[in-house]
C-alpha cells in the first residue's frame, strides 16, 4: 500500500504561475490526477486551517502545475443531455466541447482555464503601471453525462466516475427548462429524482471502494507502529463514512478527526466533494427564476444537502458568447437581466473551496494570488515560493482599500497605512504584500559548504543568468531581501515546486516522456519519435543494470521486484524493467498518463505468478508517496527528479529507504547541468549538475555505488548519468576499488555505440 506523507506547505504551489495572461485558454482534453486537491490538501494540513473542502489530492500542487497561481479543478457533471457542454463552452472562450441534442455526446472531458474575474486586481495594475496582470484562475472540466448504474459501469460508467474523483469540486448541472425537442434520458424534468440518480452513483462508487479498502486493511500484517496508528485512523474513518453513506448522505456530512481525514485523503472519494448545483433554465425564466418550480425544488435541495445553488440558462450564456460585446448588453436587457450569470458562477464556485486572495503589485507585475481561507503570512508567502515561507521575516501589508486611498505603496508607508505584519499574522482578503525574507536562514551545513566549492550560478529557460537562485525568485516577483549578498550568493538551488512524475502534459509525455526540459526536451521528443532515443535510453539502461544485478543479487532465483517512480505512459516499465523484474510497480501523479500505462501493460498484468508482470498503479507524487517496506530490490527514477525542489528531494528518498529489500538499491537516471542548475521556468523543473546532486546525496544519507554517462546522445542535450545509490557504505578494497564478490558472474555487456547521428534538419 502506498501512504501519504507529510510534508512542509509552500514548495507544492511555487513554481506554478504561468507568465502571461492566463485568461481564458483554449480548452484541451487533459484529465488530471487527484492532484491538485491533493495539494490543496496538503495545504490544509500544514497549515491547519479547517476549511471545508471536501477533497482527496495533487498534487499537485502541481500546483506544480498552478500553471496559474493555483489551479483548482472543478467539474461540471449531471445526467446526459442536461447542458453541460453548453455551459462549458460559454464560460471557456474558444471552448470548443461538443454540445448537441443526443445523450452522450461528450465522451472524454474537456479541460478549460478560467480567470477568476476581479476588478481590484485592475485597478492595483494601473496604479502601479505595471506591464502585466496576471488574474488567478480555476480549471474547469467538462465531463460525460452520468446514468444510473454508473457505478456499475453502465452508461459510460466508471470512466466518468474517475474523472470526477481528479477534481475538486462538483458543478452539478441540473435540466430546469421544458423543451419537447431535447432529449430528457428519464423521459420528464425532474430535478429531484436528477439529483437523486446522480448522488447515488457516487454513493454507490464511494462504497464499493472503501469496503475494497477496509478488506485490505484488514489484511495488513504491518509491524511499523506508524503505519499502525495510520491505518486505524484509515479504518475509523471509513466506517463512520461507511455508515453515513448507507444512509444515503454524502461523506462530506461526517464529522471526521483531523488526523482521520488525512488517513482517508488519498482515496479521493467523490461524496467529500464540495458540489454547486447548477439550475439549468430556459431564457424566459431568466428575470424570475423563483417562479420556476424545478428552481424551487433544486434550491430546497441545495440547502438540505449543504451545497451552494447558481441559476443560470446555459444557452443563454452560449448564445452571449458569440455576440459582440455592445449586443450582449442589449441582449440581456431584452431578458429583463443586467448581467451574465457566469461571473457569479465562477466565483461560487471559488468561494466554495474557501479560497481568497490576496496581491502581489509593482512596476513589473500586479498578480492575484490564491491561498485558503486562515493561511498565515508565512504560508502566503509560501504560495509564491517555498523559500520566502522558510526565510520569511515579515511581511509590509496594506489593505486593498488603503492602498487605493494613498495610490502606492511609498505613499501608504508615508501616511502609516503599510502594517509591518509578523509570522503570525493571518492573511486577510484582498492584502497587498511585499514579503521580506532571508534566505540565508535555509543553509544547511554540507550545502553552504558545498556552495562555496560548486558553481551556484544558473540559468533560467529564457536565457538571464542569475548569480543564484535565490536572485533568480526575487527577480521573479520584485520581492524584496533582506539577506546579505554573500549569504544569497551562497544559495545552491532553486526549488521549484512541481508534483513529480511527469508533468501534465500529455504531448510532452507521449514525446518527452512527460519531464519534459523546454527546448532541449523538444529534441529529445523529436529523436525519440525515430525510434532513436528510445532505443539509446534503453541500451544505456540496460548496459548500467545488468552488471549491477549480478553483483548484487548474483545468479541465484531471486524474486526481482522494482519501483518506476514517475512512470508516466509505462515506457520505462515496458521497455526495459519487466526485461529484468518479476513484478513492476508504478508511481505517477497524472491519473490520465498512469491510465494509459495501464493499457499499454495489459498483457502484462494477468500473468501468472512467476512470469514478469506489472503489479500496481499508484496515482501520487513522490512527495506523496511512501513505499510498502522491504518490496523492492530497485528503485528506478527516471527524469522526474527535476521537479522536485531540494527538501522533497530529501525527504523522498529518505521515505524511500525503507522501500528497498536487503541489498537493494535506487537508480537515478538524470539529465545533468554543466554546472550549478538550470531552471526551466515553463514546466517549474530543475536540472541539476553532479556536484550538486552529490550534496543531496550525501543529506539523503545516501553512496554512489556507481555512476555512469548515457552514452550517444546529441550534443544539443544535456548530459545525462545513471547513479546506483545505496544506503550502506560501499565496502572499499586496500587498493581503492570495491571488491567483487568472489562468485559473481562476469556479465561481458556490449555497448553499440555507432548509432548514426541525428537528422541535421533537426538543429536549431
Ligand atoms: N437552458 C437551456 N435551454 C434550452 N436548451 C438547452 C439549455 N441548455 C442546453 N440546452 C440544449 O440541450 C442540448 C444538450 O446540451 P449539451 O450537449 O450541452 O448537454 P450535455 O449535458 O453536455 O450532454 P452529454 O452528457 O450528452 O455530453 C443542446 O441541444 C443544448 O442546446
Ligand atoms: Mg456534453
Amino acid at each position: 500500500m502506498a501512504t501519504m506523507s507529510r510534508r512542509a506547505l509552500g514548495s507544492a504551489f511555487a513554481g506554478f504561475t504561468t507568465r502571461g495572461n492566463p485568461a481564458m485558454t483554449p480548452t484541451t482534453t487533459l484529465p488530471s490526477s487527484c492532484a491538485s486537491s491533493a495539494r490543496l490538501l496538503r495545504w490544509s494540513r500544514s497549515g491547519g486551517v479547517g476549511v471545508g473542502v471536501g477533497v482527496g489530492v495533487r498534487r499537485f500542487a502541481s500546483a506544480r502545475n498552478a500553471r496559474i497561481s493555483m489551479s483548482l479543478r472543478a467539474g461540471i457533471v449531471g445526467l446526459p443531455n442536461v447542458g453541460k457542454s453548453t455551459l462549458f463552452n460559454a464560460i471557456v472562450e474558444n471552448g470548443k466541447a461538443q454540445a448537441a441534442n443526443f445523450p452522450f455526446c461528450t465522451i472524454n472531458p474537456n479541460v478549460g482555464v478560467v480567470a477568476i474575474p476581479d476588478a481590484r486586481l485592475h485597478v492595483l495594475s494601473k496604479l502601479s503601471k505595471s506591464q502585466e496582470t496576471i488574474p488567478t484562475s480555476i480549471e474547469l472540466v467538462d465531463i460525460a453525462g452520468l446514468v444510473k448504474g454508473a457505478s456499475k459501469g453502465e452508461g459510460l460508467g466508471n470512466q466518468f466516475l474517475s474523472n470526477i474523483r481528479e477534481v475538486d469540486s462538483i458543478l452539478q448541472v441540473v435540466r430546469c427548462f421544458e423543451d419537447d425537442d431535447i432529449v430528457h434520458v428519464n423521459g420528464k424534468v425532474d430535478p429531484k429524482s436528477d439529483i437523486d440518480v446522480i448522488n447515488l452513483e457516487l454513493i454507490f462508487s464511494d462504497l464499493e471502494q472503501i469496503e475494497k479498502r477496509l478488506d485490505k486493511l484488514k489484511k495488513s500484517k504491518t509491524k511499523d507502529q506508524q503505519v499502525k496508528v495510520k491505518e486505524q485512523a484509515e479504518r475509523t474513518g471509513l466506517e463512520k463514512i461507511q455508515t453515513v453513506l448507507m444512509d444515503g448522505k454524502p461523506a462530506r456530512s461526517v464529522d471526521l478527526a483531523d488526523h482521520e481525514k488525512e488517513a482517508i485523503q488519498h482515496l479521493c472519494l467523490l461524496t467529500m466533494k464540495p458540489v454547486i448545483y447548477v439550475a439549468n433554465v430556459t431564457e424566459s425564466d431568466l428575470a424570475e427564476p423563483h417562479n420556476n418550480p424545478h428552481v424551487q425544488e433544486v434550491s430546497k435541495l441545495a440547502t438540505e444537502l449543504e451545497s451552494g445553488m447558481v441559476t443560470i440558462s446555459a444557452q443563454v450564456e452560449a448564445e452571449l458568447a458569440e455576440l459582440p460585446l455592445e449586443e450582449r448588453v442589449e441582449y440581456l436587457k431584452s431578458l429583463g437581466v443586467t448581467e451574465s450569470g457566469l461571473g457569479n458562477l465562477v466565483k461560487a464556485t471559488y468561494d466554495l473551496l474557501g479560497l481568497r486572495t490576496y496581491f502581489t503589485t509593482g512596476d513589473k507585475e500586479t498578480k492575484a494570488w490564491t491561498i485558503l481561507a486562515g493561511m498565515t503570512a508565512p504560508q502566503a508567502a509560501g504560495v509564491i515560493h517555498s523559500d520566502f515561507q522558510k526565510g520569511f521575516i515579515r511581511a509590509e501589508t496594506v489593505s486593498y482599500d488603503d492602498f487605493v486611498t494613498a495610490g502606492t505603496l511609498g505613499a501608504a508607508r508615508e501616511k502609516g497605512l503599510l502594517r509591518l505584519e509578523g509570522k503570525d499574522y493571518i492573511v486577510q482578503e484582498g492584502d497587498v504584500m511585499l514579503f521580506r525574507f532571508n534566505l540565508a536562514l535555509k543553509l544547511q551545513p554540507p550545502l553552504a559548504a558545498a556552495a562555496g566549492e560548486m558553481d551556484s550560478r544558473g540559468f533560467d529557460s529564457e536565457g538571464r543568468e542569475f548569480s543564484s537562485a535565490t536572485e533568480m525568485w526575487a527577480h521573479e516577483i520584485g520581492a524584496a531581501t533582506n539577506a546579505p549578498v554573500s549569504a544569497v550568493e551562497a544559495e545552491p538551488a532553486p526549488a521549484p515546486a512541481a508534483a513529480a512524475g511527469s508533468n501534465g502534459d500529455a504531448g510532452g509525455e507521449e514525446a518527452g516522456g512527460g519531464h519534459g526540459h523546454g527546448k532541449r526536451e523538444e529534441w529529445a521528443w523529436r529523436l525519440r519519435l525515430r525510434g532513436f532515443w528510445e532505443d539509446t535510453d534503453v541500451k544505456g539502461s540496460d548496459a548500467f543494470l545488468r552488471p549491477l544485478l549480478a553483483e548484487r543479487f548474483g545468479a541465484g532465483k531471486r524474486h526481482l521486484v522494482a519501483l518506476d517512480c514517475g512512470s508516466g505512459i509505462g515506457r520505462v516499465t515496458k521497455n526495459f524493467l519487466l526485461k529484468h523484474f518479476n513484478e513492476v510497480d508504478l508511481v505517477e501523479p497524472v491519473s490520465h498518463f498512469l491510465e494509459a500505462a495501464r493499457e499499454n501493460l495489459t498483457e502484462c498484468m494477468e500473468v501468472g505468478e512467476d512470469t514478469h508482470k506489472a503489479a500496481n498503479f499508484y496515482c501520487l507524487p513522490l512527495q506523496d508517496f511512501t513505499p510498502d517496506e522491504g518490496r523492492y530490490d530497485v528503485i528506478w527514477i527516471q527524469w522526474c527528479i527535476g521537479q522536485l525542489p531540494d527538501d522533497d528531494f530529501i525527504s523522498f528518498f529518505n521515505r524511500a529507504k525503507i522501500g528497498l529489500k536487503p541489498n537493494g538499491f535506487f537508480v537515478l537516471k538524470e539529465n545533468i547541468a554543466r554546472n550549478g542548475f538550470v531552471l526551466d521556468k515553463e514546466d517549474n523543473s530543475v536540472t541539476r549538475s553532479d556536484a550538486y546532486f552529490k550534496e543531496l546525496f550525501k543529506k539523503c544519507g545516501l553512496y554512489i555505488h556507481s555512476f555512469k554517462d548515457q552514452n550517444d546522445l546529441p550534443k544539443e542535450l544535456f548530459a545525462v548519468k545513471m547513479y546506483a545509490l545505496v544506503t550502506d557504505k560501499p565496502k572499499i578494497r586496500n587498493n581503492g576499488k570495491r571488491r567483487r564478490p568472489k562468485n559473481s558472474p562476469h556479465v561481458i555487456w556490449t555497448e553499440v555505440r555507432n548509432v548514426s547521428a541525428p537528422d541535421n534538419s533537426f538543429q536549431a
